[in-house]
């Protein structure tokens, strides 16, 4: 990765997760942007270990020759085993101490937050960056909180000067732009590429939107 933090964070679901991801890749490598593409492998709960790292491995390969970010939430033995930048945790994962030393000190640590002061203490305990959200409403995924919305987001960016903030939920092309400008490092995505009938340029789309 170069000395950017990716602006644009494209996590791992639908129906074909390597296609989307080598879309992606190809997308930024178009617009000489690779190092401002991260990939965040996330499977569901149920899909096993052994289908979570073959996929990891599959995602890192397309990653790895162009200088690609490649994280994976959640199961961070997984993301060690593939020789992963880092893993993504949120409430229901390990503790962001706990993970920090299951990581070591130099892997990218992401952790999940929805105020100010969960991003002050995810902060203290070593995220390298915070995933806040859902900014927008989303049926990617059930379960969460009302979205923040954009001004919510730039209140917690703001209470965390120093480590950047990926926004998450419901974005797309459209409100990008609107979440950076309230203070948003980045922004991470799932349906609005992995569903995408053209991945390559919806990505291209975001990049520019993110830029
Ligand atoms: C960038 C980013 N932000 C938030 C999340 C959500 O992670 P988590 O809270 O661990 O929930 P699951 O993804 O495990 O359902 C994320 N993955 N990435
Ligand atoms: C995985 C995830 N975590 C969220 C959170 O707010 O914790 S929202 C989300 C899903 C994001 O998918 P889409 O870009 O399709 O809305
Ligand atoms: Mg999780």
């Amino acid at each position: 990765m170069g000395p950017v933090f990716p602006h644009l964070h494209l996590i791992t679901g639908g129906q074909d997760p390597l296609a989307a991801v080598a879309a992606a890749v190809a997308a930024a490598s178009r617009l000489g942007a690779t190092d401002r593409l991260a990939i965040q492998v996330r499977v569901e709960d149920h899909v096993t270990d052994r289908d979570a790292y073959e996929l990891a491995d599959a995602v890192l390969e397309l990653c790895r020759p162009h200088g690609v970010l490649c994280l994976v939430n959640d199961r961070l033995h997984v993301a060690l085993a593939v020789g992963a930048d880092g893993g993504h945790v949120g409430a229901a994962d390990l503790p962001v101490a706990a993970a920090r030393r299951v990581l070591g000190s130099s892997a990218m640590l992401g952790a999940t937050c929805r105020d100010a002061d969960a991003a002050r203490a995810a902060r203290r305990a070593g995220a390298s960056y915070l995933g806040v959200g859902p900014a927008f409403a989303t049926t990617t995924k059930t379960g969460l909180p009302d979205p923040l919305g954009v001004d919510a987001i730039g209140v917690v960016a703001a209470a965390v000067p120093d480590t950047p903030i990926v926004a998450i939920g419901g974005v797309t092309a459209k409100n990008a732009a609107g979440l950076r400008a309230a203070g948003a490092a980045a922004v991470a995505v799932v349906g609005a590429i992995m569903n995408a009938t053209d991945p390559l340029r919806a990505t291209e789309e975001l990049l520019e939107a993110v830029a």
